[in-house]
């Protein structure tokens, strides 16, 4: 009787354990599964440190500025290595020459972008540029942006430039302090200007404000482990009130693109109620409705909301990265006086004092052009090469296996601090930008051997401008031409009135600024610091007025959005 108890409760202890073991065996198969997957996956990437199980290198990478750190690692693992984000594999590239084997020479396969859940896909419903994945709905969004942003349609915009750069000098001249949000409100105009035809007059009229604030919400979306939903995207599928994370990402998604509505029906109205469409200053909103009417078909593939957000997306991949741009040549004017010299050296030489620089000068002025490029090299704004790009199709690359879909990051501070490509590359020196012989120029002094050295890098940068701070291939930044030209003018025109300088404490001793300190996130700008910007002499401000007033004149024709808060 005893043997029988025991004979069954020992079977039912061996069934009991057999059920828990099959339980655990069904729970862990799938993740032994994803493990040997990942761990193959490892041994076939581009090398990188070393990452963890399901985690990736989370805990090792950075949270502050780490395009730093992954210039170090390309020390250690070369020039293309692989970091994993959670089970995300992503690959960065150090080096000019890798970029362009994938990213141009191998454009077709490398001109996508990876999945954005949160953003591109909740937030901004696939109307978005900036991430929408290569194929037919980009290169018609992409196509568009080419009618108003191509060369000849470029030239159209220089008057409103050069009355808009006038604008930010004699606005600087009454309220120095504010230097930065005033370049801030130049570069939003100029691009309000492009895509909508009416000028910013201030940083707090409520269309800017709500940009912004539209625009830190985007950013605030795309922060990697911020939301499960990334990893596992059949959680965006989860109905709204068991997933109010999701309503809110939608509830604000549908505001934006109702400000975008907004704005386009604006210049529709502009256009039905003007007295002649020749009176409505030409801007890409305007230039797309005449297309769309003489050729509706390209543009059947896109809602009306969809077309408000080509226009829209001007600003947002537009503006801050100029202002910042701008900014960060403030930093280094004030921290190179040397350079400042010869830069106001090349003004005096050409321009004089009794007018401002203008594009048709831009030929003349080659120092100014050169520091314009060393700028944008030594700051990348977009510091880890823009939005990234993804593979969509699997593919080798020296004998590395990269799979369909991968994170590419083009790391821009290490490739614009590569020695190789820019010696001595802390030190700014427009000099490496010169396009003509310095010894041609009267105002350039005998070059020195660290002059001589800069200019004579080891290995070309291959892109035409010799450096890509506007990204790369199929990709590459739409508005390089657009921003670029403010960049000369704003400059030209800054540096022909001011002198930069850095300020002084109680004791007359200069401020020692960091030219390291920079804002954190996807496009990065020095953080705020002040200065000293003094006009070189009373003769230049009688002709800032006169050179306004005809500024103003240009400026008319774009009525402002807002009347409210007019800083000039
Ligand atoms: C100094 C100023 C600027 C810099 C440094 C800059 C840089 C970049 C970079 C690095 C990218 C990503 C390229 C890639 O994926 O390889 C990009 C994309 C883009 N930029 Fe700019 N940009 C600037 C100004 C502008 C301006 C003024 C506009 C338009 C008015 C603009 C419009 C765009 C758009 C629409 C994209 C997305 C293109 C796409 O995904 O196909 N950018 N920019």
């Amino acid at each position: 009787m005893f043997d029988k108890i025991a004979v069954s409760s020992v079977k039912h202890f061996l069934t009991s354990c057999s059920i828990s073991f099959g339980f655990v065996l069904a729970l862990l198969f799938p993740l032994v599964a994803l493990l040997i997957h990942d761990f193959l996956l490892y041994l076939r990437l581009p090398p990188g440190p070393t990452p963890l199980p399901f985690l990736g290198n989370k805990f090792i990478i950075s949270p502050t500025s780490p395009w730093i750190q992954f210039e170090k690692w390309s020390h250690i693992y070369g020039p293309i290595f692989t970091i994993w984000i959670g089970r995300r594999p992503t690959i960065v590239i150090s080096d000019p020459n890798v970029a362009v084997d994938l990213l141009e020479k191998r454009s077709i396969k490398y001109s996508s972008r990876p999945r954005f859940v949160v953003m591109g896909e909740l937030y901004w419903d696939n109307a978005g540029i900036l991430v929408q994945p290569y194929g037919k709905e980009w290169q018609t969004r992409r196509r568009m942006l080419h009618q108003a942003l191509n060369p000849s349609a470029l030239r159209l915009y220089k008057p409103v430039q050069e009355a808009e750069a006038t604008r930010l000098c004699l606005s600087i001249l009454k309220d120095q302090r504010s230097y930065e949000g005033l370049i801030d409100r130049f570069t939003a105009s100029v691009v309000f200007c492009i895509a909508y035809g009416h000028r910013i007059d201030s940083m707090n009229s409520s269309i800017i404000r709500q940009r912004l604030e539209y625009m830190q919400y985007s950013a605030s979306l795309n922060i990697p482990g911020k939301f499960l939903v990334e990893s596992f995207p059949w959680l965006k599928y989860i109905p709204n009130f068991l997933a109010p994370w999701k309503a809110e990402i939608q509830r604000r998604g549908r505001g934006e693109a109702a400000m975008n509505l907004d704005l386009l029906r604006r210049v529709k109205d502009d256009i039905r109620t003007a007295s002649s469409p020749n009176t409505v200053p030409n801007s890409l909103t305007k230039l797309l409705l005449e297309a769309q009417k003489s050729d509706p078909t390209t543009f059947d593939i896109l809602s009306e909301r969809d077309f408000s957000f080509v226009p829209a997306s001007l600003f947002g991949a537009g503006s801050d990265t100029t202002a910042s741009t701008l900014c960060s040549a403030m930093l280094m004017l004030v921290t190179n006086p040397q350079t400042q010299a010869l830069a106001h050296a090349e003004l005096d030489h050409v321009i004089g004092t009794s007018r401002m620089p203008n594009f048709s000068d831009e030929p003349n002025l080659p120092y100014i052009k050169a520091l314009c490029n060393e700028v944008l090299r030594i700051r990348p704004v977009a510091v880890l090469g823009g939005t990234p790009h993804a593979n969509s199709v699997s593919d080798v690359y020296n004998g590395y296996h990269i799979p369909k879909g991968t994170t590419i990051l083009s790391n821009s501070w290490a490739i614009n601090l590569n020695s190789s490509y820019y010696p001595n590359p802390h030190n700014f020196n427009p000099l490496r930008f010169l396009k003509v012989d310095p010894s041609s120029l009267p105002y350039i002094p005998p070059l020195s051997e660290t002059d001589v050295a800069e200019m004579n890098p080891s290995q070309t940068h291959p892109a035409k401008d010799g450096h890509s701070s506007f990204g790369w291939g199929r990709r590459i930044c739409p508005g390089a031409g657009l921003a670029q030209n403010s960049l000369f003018i704003a400059l030209a025109r800054l540096l022909w009135a001011f002198e930069f300088m850095p300020t002084l404490d109680e004791k007359g001793v200069s401020t020692q600024y960091d030219t390291f300190a920079y804002t954190q996130g996807f496009n990065i700008r020095p953080q705020t610091f002040r200065c000293e910007i003094n006009l070189r002499d009373e003769k230049r401000q009688k002709t800032l007025m006169v050179e306004h007033e005809e500024a103003e004149k240009i400026l008319n024709a774009f009525s402002p959005f807002e009347e409210s808060g007019c800083e000039i």
